[in-house]
This record gives structure tokens, sequence and C-alpha cells, in this order.
């Protein structure tokens, strides 16, 4: 076991609960965090968040529901969750000001976690939903709007962090996925860069998912980066 885990939130995406339980009893030692999103949440609930909380050895747990809906809805889901205490509970910015504060509101000891402009999404990407010009634009403008309204952390690619940084101050979390080691498979992601660079440029917290859970030793890979990240 490391002595210090690594800022690193492994995404538990996987399509039955064995997996992950085992995946969690694989990288609890060496990463901070463990985090539940919609896969294994809609299936198995919240049996399976308190499961692989356990295996982890009890690390931090991110609740990635990306939440956004009217106010009153968003509350409502947010209390429906409160007793799985998540260290991190995710909502779209752009459901807007009045809906990030109901969540804060309804969770004050959580820190509301708005997702600003999903890494999987280019530029081009973002022409086509009505969102022209720099993705950082958007994010920038998310990311303010989300903490005047109450998030205390924002989700943004690593390529936006150190900009983000410099508009909400210290004092906000902010965590990047979107992060992969040199010469792994982007997938899905449009908007990277390695856990290093997204670490010196000021992300709080490392979102990594496949990089580890795909690797034929999850425990290992999940070490691997730790130690590239504490060197
Ligand atoms: O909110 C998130 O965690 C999230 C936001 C975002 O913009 N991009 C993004 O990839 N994620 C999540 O981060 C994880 C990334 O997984 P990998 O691409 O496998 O490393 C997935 O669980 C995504 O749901």
């Amino acid at each position: 076991m490391t002595a210090t885990p690594a800022p690193i939130a492994v995404a538990l995406d996987a399509p039955d609960l064995a997996t992950a339980v085992g995946w969690a009893e694989a990288v609890g030692p060496y990463v901070s965090t463990v985090k539940v999103g919609l896969e294994l949440y809609l299936a198995h609930g919240h049996d399976a968040v308190r499961r692989v909380r356990g295996a982890s050895g009890g690390r931090d747990l991110f609740l990635d529901l990306k939440l956004h809906d009217i106010p009153n809805t968003v509350a409502g889901a947010a209390r429906s969750v409160a007793d799985l205490a998540p260290a991190y509970l995710t909502v779209h910015a752009s459901g807007g000001t009045a809906m990030i504060r109901a969540a804060a509101e309804a969770l004050p000891q959580t820190r509301i976690t708005a997702v600003t402009v999903l890494t999987s999404l280019s530029e081009a990407d973002l022409d086509a939903v009505g969102l022209a010009g720099p993705a950082l634009d958007a994010v920038r403008r998310l990311a303010v709007l989300s903490v005047e309204a109450g998030a205390r952390a924002l989700v943004c690619s690593p390529r936006e962090v150190a900009a983000v940084r410099a508009a909400v101050g210290p004092d906000i979390h902010l965590v990047t996925p979107g992060v992969r080691p040199a010469g792994a498979a982007l997938g899905d992601q449009t908007r990277v860069a390695t856990p290093e660079q997204a670490l010196a440029d000021g992300a709080d917290l490392l979102v990594i998912g496949r990089p580890v859970t795909a690797a034929a030793d999850p425990g290992a890979a999940a070490a691997a980066i730790a130690a590239a990240l504490a060197g």
C-alpha cells in the first residue's frame, strides 16, 4: 500500500458488480477515490456503491450521475443519494444556476461538481450543438457560473485546467477526465493530456478509467500511474 494515495479517481465503468468490486480491490491501495457512474449505478444502485467503496478500502466516493433537470427534481435526486455521503456528485453545468444551487443546498456536505463541456466533445461537435467558438470559452463561462451558484468542484478537460484555475481561484477542486498516459488509446476522448501534464497544470483529481480498468492488471496500471505522478 502506498503511503499517500495518488489524486486519481478510477472510473469503475463495469457491466457487472463483480468486475467493479475486483477493480476497486485492485486499485484501492494506490488511488484516493473511486468513481461510480451511470453504468454501474443504474444497474445496481446504492448496494453497488457501498460494495465497491468497501472493496476499495474506504476510498472517497465520486458519484458521477451527471444530474440535469429542473431544480426541484435535481434537489430531490441529490437528497436520494445523501446516505451514500459522496465526496463528489456531478451535475451538468448547462443545467444553469438555479439547478446547481438546488443541488448544493440539498447536499451541503458534498462537493457538487459541475461538468462544464464533456471531454469527448471536439470543437466541431461544439459547433454542431450551437456552442460555436473555442471550447475554452464555454468551459470558462460555465465554470464561473457554476461556482457562483455553489459548485465546489468542476470537471473540465486537462487542456483547460490552467485557465479555469486562473478564473475560479485556489479553493475549487478541479477534476479532469480525458487523461491518457503517453501512447494509451484515446477511445472516445478528444480533449486529452497525460496525467503528469494535467497535474502540473493544476488539476486536483484525475479521472482515469480504461487506461487502468482495461489493462491486464488494473492494480499494476494504477500503481504505475501513481508512481509516475509521485516522481
Ligand atoms: O464527469 C465525468 O467524470 C466525465 C466528464 C467528462 O467530461 N468526461 C468524462 O470522460 N467523464 C467520465 O470520466 C471517465 C473517463 O473514462 P476513460 O475515458 O475510460 O478514462 C468516464 O467514466 C466518463 O463518464
